[in-house]
């Protein structure tokens, strides 16, 4: 059986993200980490969402990383393709944004993609080219200091226009009022002109549905998670996708509840505060870390003492994150690099322990704690549940080491409520009875 829609997503997170997203709008959804190797049983799947770490590693590897993930896709008959990258349009003048969507078009024999980031219910927006984090330009709201790829430019038709040889036009929110009908001739006119890229104004849900209307049958689209809440709603009116009752439906979830946060994020400092207000945590720090294995050990026992301890119900916490003066401080002795990787490492060993120690419920906050968790779990797909907050779902996988699936939640950094780590718990439903193995 042929999946509809097959789409791409440049880091973990971003992709749970989206995957979300289509699970809300109905759509029986697969994550998978890379492009699977095994055969899939695909038979009672609409979306498939190919999770890559291709957002901060040169264009090269990027391309052919997400050129693989497309040929594997259209293999299993995917209708169109989604290149899901961040809501703030994380990229650099080297890409690889605009690399990656030139190759995949190309590869595609399209002549035109649009680009729409906004994610309006977590106040990512677009108004004559220039996104908006909640009521900031881009440039002025936090972005502009990350340590990768700090976004200085708001103007997101001068910023592709850096990273690609083609024209790039604009869908402004004047065409959008007017209707699909009016945006789709917009398109068609800007592709007479030979803009292959262009960038969409998007203010709220509405707009995302116009585009929506205005793209279905597009063979590419690009963009954050937003305009996949919009999309199935398309292919049912094209045929290409049936009702179904509940798209997300999860085995009920059992083991002791863990939290991992390796994420520095404005939204994660406030959930990690909140948090230890009520609950016990533990605090690993980098410079400790690169001297010897005491805290790691630490680390260990506090998890291993609170989980058998109980119940398995109150969650505990385990978290490297810290302010930025805090983290500007190991990065000066360590190199920014060689902090991250100790911080990741030690929460990605902490999962692999805990887990077969009788930890089911996790929750793991950061992209790129995230996608070291995964990668040390030997996680290799994802199957998409309840959402806890915008952009942040349940997830489920099978490891051999359980008999019951792991119950997991992929949080950006930037996402999710101040009561985040704690509420998370409540919305998963639980096997009865069951508890910590
Ligand atoms: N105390 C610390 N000092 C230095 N580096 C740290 C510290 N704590 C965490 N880190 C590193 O900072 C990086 C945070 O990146 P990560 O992608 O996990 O979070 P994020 O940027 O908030 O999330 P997202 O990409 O979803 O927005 C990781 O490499 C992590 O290991
Ligand atoms: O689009 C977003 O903001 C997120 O899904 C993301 O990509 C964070 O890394």
């Amino acid at each position: 059986m042929s999946i509809v829609l097959g789409a791409i997503a440049d880091d973990f997170t971003g992709a749970t993200d989206l995957a979300n997203n289509l699970v809300r709008a109905g759509m029986r959804t697969l994550q998978v980490i890379g492009v699977p190797q095994a055969t899939l049983d695909l038979a009672d799947i609409d979306a498939v969402v190919v999770a890559l770490k291709s957002r901060s590693c040169p264009a090269r590897e990027a391309v052919d990383d997400s050129l693989a993930a497309l040929d594997w896709l259209l293999e299993r008959g995917a209708r169109q393709i989604f290149f899901k990258y961040c809501s703030t349009f994380d990229s650099t003048d080297a890409g690889n944004i605009g690399p990656v969507a030139d190759a995949l078009l190309e590869r595609l024999e399209g002549e035109q993609t649009v680009m729409v980031p906004a994610f309006p219910v977590n106040g990512r927006t677009v108004y004559q080219g220039h996104l908006f984090v909640g009521d900031r330009l881009l440039n002025d709201s936090g972005m502009e200091h990350h340590p990768l790829n700090p976004m200085t430019d708001a103007d997101l038709v001068r910023v592709l226009s850096r990273q690609t040889p083609h024209a790039v036009g604009l869908l402004a929110r004047t065409t959008l009022a007017e209707g699909a009908e009016a945006a789709r001739a917009r398109l068609e006119a800007l592709r007479g002109q030979g803009m292959r890229h262009v960038i969409c104004d998007t203010l709220d849900e509405d707009d995302l549905e116009v585009i929506a209307g205005a793209v279905a049958n597009f063979s590419l689209v690009t963009g954050g998670s937003g305009l996949g809440q919009a999309l199935p709603v398309e292919y049912r009116r094209l045929g290409w996708l049936a009702s179904v009752e509940n798209a997300g439906r999860l085995a009920p979830a059992n083991g002791a509840a863990l939290v991992l946060s390796g994420s520095c994020s404005r939204a994660t400092l406030s959930q990690v505060e909140h948090f230890l207000a009520r609950h016990d945590g533990f605090a690993l720090d980098p410079l400790a870390l690169a001297e010897s294995d005491a805290q790691f050990e630490q680390a260990l026992a506090f998890a291993r003492e609170r989980l058998s301890g109980g119940d398995g119900s109150e969650p505990v916490l385990i978290y490297a994150s810290a302010a930025p003066d805090k983290v500007k401080a190991a990065q000066q002795q360590l190199g920014a690099a060689r902090a991250g990787e100790l911080v990741e490492r030690a929460l990605a060993r902490l999962a692999q322990t805990l887990v077969l120690e009788g930890v089911g419920r996790l929750v793991v906050a950061g992209g790129e704690t995230s996608g070291a968790v995964v990668s040390a779990l030997g996680i290799r797909e994802l199957r998409i549940g309840e959402q806890i907050d915008p952009g942040v779902p349940w997830t489920q996988t099978f490891l051999e080491e359980r008999e019951t699936p792991l119950s997991l939640a992929l949080k950006s950094g930037n996402f999710g409520a101040v009561d985040f780590f704690s509420r998370a718990f409540d919305a998963l439903p639980e096997a009865s009875g069951e508890r910590a193995s």
